[in-house]
């Protein structure tokens, strides 16, 4: 089997808060429908692609918030995309916020699938590193509730045997988290996946806001090296609901270089081929875990697992959307 792949990452501008799933849908289909006009076989969709991104609004009324979460994938409303991708035989990634009823309890989770080209699911992640804060903030111009609104990922990070190759997943705040390339590098992925919604403005520190880029491109650039694997990154970008969000959206080669990336803010497509063998010129060499790795130093990284654990179930019981139903 051919190790090359020929991918494209699919940059969606806004989506309005009342833009419905159908909307965005349609946009995703003609931009894969446009990426494999151009060879693609596997196309790269932003972080919570079917609804605007919801986290920056404090919603106390829980039908408003369910409204934005997926029950089911596909469901009626994604069907048509899983039946593109089956008609074109284009694989995709997608990220959505996905609500489960376990045992009577809703649990949401930020969540990203890889389908292959028969559109069928073949891997499911669920964000790890979530950003943000618990509750309402009024100094905030915009809140970033993801903290409140979603569950710790519980999957951790696994890779998938598709499309030929090992492929991994992160979302967002993930990539600038090396231990998330860490730990899907020591799991033998060639190519990591993740979108983003990244808001210009940081209010925490506004004077790095003309840095949100260059952060962007540093994080998944050292990913992409450190642990010699591709890394397509997929914005969703432009000015949502009066938020603006970075673009930048590109195809990164396992020696960090970027090779493909979007122009504007809206949606586009940038397309690369990319050899899954090329990861081995960085991990038979500067990076041989085997030769090289000296985890017997590395003690702290995973030290506090359990207190960090028993915070979290804490701040859930006290704060959280999802343990308060
Ligand atoms: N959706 C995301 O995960 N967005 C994050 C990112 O861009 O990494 C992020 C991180 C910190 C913030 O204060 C705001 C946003």
């Amino acid at each position: 089997m051919s190790r090359t792949l020929v991918a494209a990452t699919a940059q969606l501008g806004p989506i309005a808060r009342e833009e419905p799933r159908s909307s965005a849908v349609n946009r995703m289909i003609a931009l894969l429908e446009k990426a494999h006009r151009r060879g693609a076989e596997l196309v790269v969709f932003p972080e919570l692609a079917l609804t605007t991104f919801f986290p920056r609004w404090y919603i106390e009324d829980e039908a408003d918030l369910d409204r934005f979460f997926e029950t089911e994938m596909p469901g009626p409303e994604t069907t048509p995309l899983f039946e593109a991708a089956r008609r074109l035989g284009v694989g995709f990634y997608l990220g959505y916020a996905e609500l489960v009823r376990e045992g009577g309890v809703k649990r949401r989770f930020n969540t990203s699938i890889i389908v292959d080209r028969t559109g069928e699911i073949v891997g499911k992640y669920r964000k790890v590193h979530l950003p943000g804060h618990f509750n309402p903030e009024e100094w905030r111009p915009f809140q970033h509730l993801e903290k409140r609104y979603f569950e710790h990922g519980d999957l951790g990070f696994p890779v998938f045997d598709a499309m030929g190759g090992k492929l991994g997943m992160c979302l967002c705040n993930d990539r600038r988290w090396p231990e998330t390339f860490r730990v899907l590098g020591l799991r033998g992925a060639e190519l990591v996946m993740l979108g983003y919604n990244t808001p210009v403005h940081y209010p925490q520190a506004p004077e790095h806001d003309h840095l949100q880029d260059f952060h962007n491109h540093l994080s998944m650039q050292a990913g992409a090296y450190a642990n010699g694997c591709w890394v397509i990154g997929t914005a969703k970008a432009g000015r949502e609901e009066g938020c603006d969000l970075i673009g930048g959206s590109c195809i990164i080669a396992p020696t960090g270089e970027i090779i493909a990336r979007t122009q504007g803010l809206g949606d586009e497509i940038a397309v690369a081929e990319i050899d899954l063998d090329r990861c081995s010129e960085l991990r038979k060499n500067v990076f041989n875990f085997a030769l090289h790795r000296e985890p017997g130093d590395y003690g702290p990284i995973c030290d506090g697992a359990e207190e960090r654990a028993e915070a979290r179930a804490r701040i859930t019981e006290e704060s959280r959307f999802t343990a308060r139903r």
